[in-house]
Order: structure tokens, then C-alpha cells, then sequence
């Protein structure tokens, strides 16, 4: 993929040995070109990279927010370690780490004016402050419903989805949307690449939480079956209760609430309802449905005379490819 996390990451923190995946610039910047480059077709291609410029200065905001939220998500979880380093509150106190958030959040909004330095607009740059402070809500919404959930058994699949669409999806959404919105005027190419990081996002979630249950330690480098050690409430549990006989179901109720830690042949026990209820397949279905909602939207996205564009939604397309593989 061109957007080596390097290549994106100097741009963000040439000090930062380990920045993440770099999802959501990554897919910001590929949303732009494949919507056009504001104009960039064959004919008035340049051999330098310069036109992606334009688009810079929103694919470290979209970063920017998203690591704001984890600051935050490591405090209200309590969470000690991320990216194999200790979290921001175990090092500065949990005052200063909100503090720093809060600061980051505010940086990213920041970052995103620069876009009227690179040539975009100001009406697209007000309405590119619009998205990203609507998303930011979503994200504070799915926050909310995922730590309401945390102690409920009683949360359907249909709730599930629509938490992890506002807080895991929203900003992939987000970042696809603002790509395009810089590459292109055109309200369809836009729709269709909001849709198709919608679609990515809601799938990402969903192959993370089919990895959580059924990856293969060596496969994922956590513990085996590690989403049930911790009883997380994902996709695979949420099927589960909805689908368990009556003999089942109260096993798992008991599993799930009981106060004492999860013992290994509990975990198998579960294990083995998961294979009852089919909930393995349940969920790799539901995931290749969301891959295929993406390649349809990518399908639809209007043609553009350019070589960059082509190249782009062939990038995306891989992406897809990479998350669906889980579905197999
Ligand atoms: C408003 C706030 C604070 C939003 C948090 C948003 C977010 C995507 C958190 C990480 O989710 P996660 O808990 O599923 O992932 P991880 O396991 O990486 O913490």
C-alpha cells in the first residue's frame, strides 16, 4: 500500500516509533485521490507528489481525534498499556491526562484550518469543521452505550451495531467523507465514499471481535479465545444470548456475571455454545455482508480520467480484501 504508516507517520511525528495503524489518515488521503484530487485527471497529472498537500492537513486531524479519544478511552477503562506502552494517565496522573485530551482535541480541530492555507475553499473547510464535530458527538455517543452495555446481558445484536457504527465506524465514515469532500464537489462520489467507510468501519470492528474469540494465539499475538477471558460484550457473546437454548443461556448468564474470574473450562464451555449456536459463522457473514456493502459503494463511486483515482480505489479495495479475510 503507497501510504506506508511511515510515510504517513512522518508526517505526523517523525519521533513516534510506534503510531499505530494509521487507518483513518491513510483512508482520508486515499478518499481524496480516488474522488479525483480536486481535478487531477490524466491530462494534468504531475510527476510530484504536491497535490496531496490539499488534503494533509485533515488527515492529521482525523489522527489527531482519534488519538484524543484513546487518551480518554484509557482512563475510562482503566487500561494501563496501548501500542506496548504505558498509557498516558499511568504516566502523568489521570487530571493531566484529560487535560492532555482535551488539548489534543482542540489540536485537531486546529490542524484542519490548515486546509485553507493548501487551497481548499472556506466554504468546504466550514462544512469539513461540521463533519469532524459531528462525528466527534457520534463517537461521545457509542462512548456512552458501549460503558452502558458494560454490565447488561440483555443487549440485542441490533444495539451492538449501532454502538460500534457511531464509535468505531463514525470516524472511519468521518475520514472517507473529508477525503472526498476535498477531492471532489460532486455530492454522489462523496455519499458513495462516506458509505464505503461506514461499511469498513462497522467490518474492521467486526473482524477484531472475530479475532478476539477465534484467533490462534500466533495469529494475533493475544491469548487464545482472549475476548471471552475478559468477557467482553462484542458480536460473538451478543449472538450467542440471543441464539442459546434455555440450558445454554443460563450457563452463559452465569458465566458472564458470576463475580470470580473466568476459569479456562468455562472459557471452553462457552467455546462450545458458540459452536451451537453457529455463532462463528453468524459473524463471518455479517462481516463479508459489510465487505460487500464496501466494494459496491467503491464499485459506484463515479469515474474520473486519472490514473491516481484508478490506483486509489484499487488500494481500497485491498483493504477490504485485508478485513475480509477473516470472514474465511
Ligand atoms: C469519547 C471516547 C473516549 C471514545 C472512545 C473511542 C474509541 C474508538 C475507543 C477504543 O475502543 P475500544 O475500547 O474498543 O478499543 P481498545 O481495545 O483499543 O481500547
Amino acid at each position: 500500500m503507497r501510504y506506508h504508516l511511515g510515510w504517513v507517520d512522518s508526517q505526523l511525528n517523525p519521533t513516534n516509533s510506534n503510531p499505530g495503524k494509521l487507518l483513518r489518515p491513510t483512508l482520508l488521503l486515499l478518499a481524496y485521490e480516488a474522488a479525483g484530487a480536486w481535478g487531477l485527471t490524466d491530462g494534468r497529472e504531475t510527476s510530484d507528489a504536491g497535490y496531496l498537500q490539499r488534503a494533509l492537513p485533515a488527515a492529521v486531524s482525523v489522527e489527531l481525534t482519534h488519538n484524543f479519544t484513546l487518551i480518554h478511552d484509557d482512563i475510562e477503562d482503566g487500561d494501563t498499556e496501548r501500542r506496548h506502552r504505558p498509557t498516558m494517565w499511568t504516566l502523568w496522573g489521570v487530571p493531566q491526562a484529560i487535560n492532555t485530551g482535551d488539548g489534543m482535541f482542540g489540536l485537531a480541530r486546529f490542524a484542519l484550518w490548515g486546509v485553507l492555507e493548501n487551497g481548499v475553499e472556506g466554504d468546504i473547510a466550514a462544512r469539513l469543521g461540521a463533519v469532524l464535530d459531528r462525528t466527534v458527538l457520534e463517537i461521545a455517543e457509542g462512548q456512552y452505550l458501549d460503558i452502558s452495555f458494560e454490565r447488561r446481558l440483555d443487549i440485542s445484536v441490533s444495539m451492538y451495531i449501532d454502538m460500534i457504527g457511531r464509535k468505531t465506524a463514525a470516524l472511519m465514515r468521518c475520514s472517507a467523507e473529508m477525503g472526498a469532500m476535498i477531492g471532489t464537489r460532486d455530492a454522489d462520489t462523496i455519499e458513495r465514499l462516506a458509505t464505503f467507510g461506514q461499511a469498513i468501519g462497522v467490518a474492521f470492528q467486526v473482524r477484531d471481535d472475530l479475532l478476539g474469540v477465534w484467533a490462534s494465539a500466533a495469529e494475533s499475538g493475544k491469548t487464545r479465545a482472549g475476548d471471552v477471558y475478559r468477557r467482553k460484550k462484542s458480536l460473538p457473546i451478543l449472538h450467542a444470548l440471543e441464539h442459546a437454548n434455555p440450558q445454554d443461556l443460563r450457563t452463559l448468564q452465569d458465566i458472564y456475571q458470576q463475580e470470580a474470574e473466568i476459569k479456562a473450562e468455562q472459557v471452553e464451555q462457552v467455546l462450545a455454545i458458540f459452536e451451537r449456536t453457529q455463532t462463528r459463522a453468524y459473524c463471518q457473514s455479517f462481516l463479508q455482508q459489510h465487505c460487500d456493502a464496501a466494494y459496491e459503494a467503491l464499485n459506484a463511486v463515479p469515474h474520473v480520467n486519472s490514473t491516481v483515482s484508478t490506483r486509489a480505489l484499487g488500494d481500497m479495495r485491498t483493504m477490504v480484501q485485508f478485513i475480509e479475510a477473516a470472514a474465511h
